[in-house]
This record gives structure tokens, C-alpha cells and sequence, in this order.
């Protein structure tokens, strides 16, 4: 019998898909495994079935002999550490596309949130200081007919790109590489160098992946290239983004508002962060809907429940079976 181990408590569903191939244990408690009481608890498992805030690093892959799979519930994978598992025959897999749409609706709410300053009103209202309609109360900024910049024009940032028909707006993107012409043409956006995307843009969103050439694309450099009355908004992860100088540029008012899902040191925030009006701050949440997380979980169980009953995963990050 597989043993199969998960990080978190996951749908019904997909565990029924990974008790179909072995015996289940979860980790029921909120506190996040990591370091040595992540090694204790997957160092005898054939799988785990991970979620991105589970660091497997080379250390515990290598201590973790029996380890043939690992099903990354999330599509970024940066939390792994690839090149080991894939050393050593490890499948790595993670859930691509079932959360584009999840994604991108958040992005637009952080964008709209932004301009029209939700998170302030909100509160302004609940502390009893609306007393009434006023010319000048919050005032924000148009979103409609503006330039959209889209930093990574993968699943997640076409997904973004797509809503952004609807609010007539210029779309300007930069990506490793250009999209063919049919699919710039299909989605109105055309592609730009960072330098350009980043001096013109009134919106900037990123949805690139981390990895070594992307840790802090947006320095203090590509922050002074923004317009003063630009926003930045970051559901990728947080080390795109040299948080620091991000704050710096915020309180002194040099770019006008950012939301951020991710953070460069997560859990942790930047303090100043946390008292600024123009920031908005959210715990992590971009995939997080009923029906995305389910998907998702399904997703990385039929993975790990395929690679342990000797077939091909579905969305492999990896390649080279064990089994
Ligand atoms: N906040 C959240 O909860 C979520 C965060 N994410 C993050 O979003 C990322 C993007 O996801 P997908 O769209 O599925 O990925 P994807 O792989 O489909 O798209 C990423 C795009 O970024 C481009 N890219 C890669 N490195 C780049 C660089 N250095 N500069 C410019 N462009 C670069 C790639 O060419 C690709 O077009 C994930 O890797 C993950 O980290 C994804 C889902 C939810
Ligand atoms: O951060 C979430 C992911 O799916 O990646």
C-alpha cells in the first residue's frame, strides 16, 4: 500500500482520488509545515500532495528516499526544488490553468479596488465618519480607456488581458517572448519592452513566474520608470518586487497605489506597508475560490494517483517516472 501525505486539508473529492491508490494522511492543523516537521512527516511517504508554501528543498528530498511523486497544489512550483527531485526520479507535478480565471478575477478586483479606493471607503464608512455625500469624498481614478500593462502574458496574465476588453483599455505587455500576431491580434495588446510597459502604463499587473531571472524585476530602478500616478499590482509571487523599495516609493508618493496578493518575505510584510492608505494588502488568496480550490486539489491528486499506478501525470513539471 502507497502512503500518501498532504500538507492541508483538502476536498472530499481528491482525497477519494488518492485513497483509491493508498493510505491517506493529513495534516489537519492551520500552522504550516516546514523545515525538520516537514522532513518527519514525508520522509517514509511514497507522495505528498504539497501546497506552495511547503518548501521542499534539496535537504529533505534527499532524506525522503521513498519520495516518487510530489503533487504541487498550485501552479507556481518555485516552492520546489526541481533540479533535486529531478535528480533523483521525483515527479514534480502542479495545476495549471483550472485557476486562470480565479486568478485574473482577483486581479481585476485588486485593480478596480485600487483606483476607486474600496478598502478606504469601506473603512471610512464603518467608522461613522459618512455623513453624507460630499464632491470631493474618494476621489479615484478612471479605469475605463486607460493603458493596461501586463508583465508575463501567460495563462494568467491572458486571462487578465481578456477582461480588460471590457473596459476599453490600451493593453501593453512584456513576456519572455512575443505572442504570435493571431493571438496579439485576438487579445488587442501588443508587446512592448519593460522599460516602455513601465514609463506609459497607468495599471501595471504581473503574472510571471519566480524564478532567477525574474527576482526582483521591479526594483527601485523600474519603480522610478513608473508615472506618478500609476498602480502596481502583484498576484504572481513577491519577490518579482523589491518590497522595500516598493514602500519607499509609496510614502513618498512617487507612484500612486499598489495591491499586492504575494510578499516578498511571505508570511511577512514590510512594516511601513501596513500603515500606507495607498496600498491594498491581501493574505494570499488569488486561486481562492469553492470551486478553483477543488479543482485544484482534484487536479494534483489524479496526478499523484496516475504516477503511482504507473501512468503518465497530467501535468507534469518534471519528467522520469520512479514506478
Ligand atoms: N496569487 C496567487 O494565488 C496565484 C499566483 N500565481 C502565480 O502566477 C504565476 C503565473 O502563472 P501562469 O500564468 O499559469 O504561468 P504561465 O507560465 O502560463 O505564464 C507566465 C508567463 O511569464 C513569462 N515569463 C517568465 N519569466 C519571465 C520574465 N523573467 N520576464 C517576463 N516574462 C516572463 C512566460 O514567458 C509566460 O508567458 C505562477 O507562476 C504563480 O507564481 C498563480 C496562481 C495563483
Ligand atoms: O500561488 C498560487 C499558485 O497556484 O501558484
Amino acid at each position: 500500500m502507497f502512503k500518501i501525505f498532504v500538507t492541508s486539508k483538502i476536498s472530499d473529492s481528491a482525497l477519494n482520488i488518492l485513497k483509491s491508490v493508498g493510505e491517506v494522511e493529513v495534516w489537519e492543523k492551520e500552522e504550516t509545515l516546514n523545515g525538520p516537521a516537514l522532513l518527519e512527516k514525508i520522509k517514509d511517504q511514497d507522495a505528498v500532495l504539497s501546497m506552495v508554501n511547503n518548501f521542499i528543498t534539496d535537504d529533505i528530498l534527499q532524506q525522503a528516499s521513498k519520495l516518487k511523486v510530489i503533487g504541487n497544489c498550485g501552479v507556481g512550483y518555485n516552492n520546489i526544488d526541481i533540479a533535486s527531485a529531478e535528480k533523483r526520479g521525483i515527479v514534480v507535478t502542479n495545476t495549471p490553468d483550472v485557476l486562470n480565471d480565479a486568478t485574473a478575477d482577483l486581479t481585476w478586483a485588486l485593480i478596480l479596488g485600487m483606483a476607486r479606493r474600496i478598502v478606504e471607503a469601506d473603512h471610512f464608512v464603518r467608522e461613522g465618519k459618512f455623513t453624507g455625500w460630499l464632491p470631493h469624498l474618494f476621489i479615484g481614478n478612471m479605469v475605463y480607456g486607460k493603458k493596461l500593462g501586463i508583465i508575463g502574458m501567460g495563462r494568467i496574465g491572458s486571462a487578465v488581458c481578456q477582461r480588460a476588453k471590457g473596459f476599453n483599455m490600451k493593453v501593453y505587455y512584456y513576456n519572455r517572448n512575443p505572442l504570435p500576431k493571431e493571438k496579439e491580434q485576438e487579445y488587442n495588446a501588443r508587446y512592448v519592452d519593460l522599460e516602455t510597459l513601465l514609463k506609459e502604463c497607468d495599471y501595471i499587473t504581473i503574472h510571471a513566474p519566480l524564478n532567477e531571472e525574474s527576482y526582483h524585476l521591479i526594483g527601485r530602478e523600474e519603480l522610478h520608470l513608473m508615472k506618478k500616478d500609476a498602480y502596481l499590482i502583484n498576484t504572481s509571487r513577491g519577490p518579482l518586487i523589491d518590497e522595500q523599495a516598493l514602500y519607499e516609493h509609496l510614502k513618498e508618493g512617487k507612484i500612486a497605489g499598489a495591491a499586492l496578493d504575494v510578499y516578498e518575505h511571505e508570511p511577512k510584510i514590510v512594516e511601513g506597508l501596513l500603515a500606507l492608505d495607498n496600498v491594498i494588502l491581501l493574505p494570499h488568496i488569488g486561486s481562492a475560490t469553492y470551486e478553483t480550490r477543488t479543482k485544484m486539489a482534484e487536479l494534483a491528486a489524479n496526478n499523484i494517483a496516475n504516477v503511482l499506478s504507473g501512468k503518465e501525470p497530467i501535468t507534469p513539471v518534471t519528467k522520469g517516472l520512479k514506478i
